[in-house]
């Protein structure tokens, strides 16, 4: 089966832990939360997402016929030949519905370490180096333990207290983008204030203007 690719770009990572690395990302196409279709947003599961994850035109993108293939067209956007400090971030759309075993040994014979971004919906394969899982509130969390545990905050009926007994090392509220961004991060700042569990991930990519 074919890996379908959005886009791979570098850049730095804007969020989370790894915030500030440099890094390829490559973006699968498609999701199982929402189409990515402006007319199916308001009945999609995930309704706030920022991502245009459809078909295989973007920078980069292109539907990759091996891990193999898959893995070159990741190392061709690293800028160097150097193998130290590889990092490549998985995201979508939705990565686990294709990034399979096969893809993430591809990835580390290039010298890669690789993370990953998901919505929980689906078990990851084996070999992820830091899996940063991000609920939606209306689909079934299925990963219950991992690296950061990053949570686009607020959500209707999405208390972060309820993620708390879960098996991540980091908690994080992510202010939801889009019109309400100025209030949302307010509230982000004032929930991690009363509740020192909870840390603040900002979408640092947005801020600096840069991919
Ligand atoms: C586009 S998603 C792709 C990966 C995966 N489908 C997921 O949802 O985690 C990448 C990250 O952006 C976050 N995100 C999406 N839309 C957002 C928004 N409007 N504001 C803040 N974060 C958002 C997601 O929660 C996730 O952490
Ligand atoms: N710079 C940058 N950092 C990111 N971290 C997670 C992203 C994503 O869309 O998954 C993202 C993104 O799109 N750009
Ligand atoms: S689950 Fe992720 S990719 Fe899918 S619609 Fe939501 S934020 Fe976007
Ligand atoms: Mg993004």
């Amino acid at each position: 089966m074919a890996y379908l690719v959005k886009e791979i770009f570098y850049t730095l990572q804007g969020e989370g832990s790894h915030a500030g690395r440099p890094a390829v990302f490559c973006r699968f196409s498609r999701c199982n939360l929402w189409t990515g279709l402006e007319k199916d947003r308001e009945r999609a599961i995930c309704k706030f997402c920022d991502t245009d994850f459809v078909g295989t035109d973007g920078e980069g993108g292109g539907r990759f016929t091996t891990p193999e293939a898959l893995a070159a067209a990741v190392e061709q956007a690293w800028p160097s030949a150097a193998a130290d400090h590889r990092f490549v971030v998985c995201t979508g759309g939705e990565p686990l519905l294709q990034l399979d075993e096969a893809a993430l040994e591809a990835l580390h014979a290039r010298g890669f370490e690789v993370a990953v971004e998901t919505n929980g919906t689906r078990i990851p394969p084996k070999g992820i180096d830091w899996l940063c899982v991000s609920p939606k509130i209306g689909s079934e969390l299925v990963v219950t333990r991992g690296d950061e545990l990053k949570l686009v905050y607020p959500q209707l009926g999405g208390d972060p207290s309820q993620f708390e007994h879960l098996d991540y090392k980091h908690f994080r509220l992510q202010p939801m983008d889009g019109l309400e961004r100025e209030a949302n991060t307010q509230a982000a700042i004032s929930y991690c204030m009363k509740n020192p569990r909870w840390t603040l991930s900002l979408q640092t990519h947005k801020y600096l203007g840069i991919q």
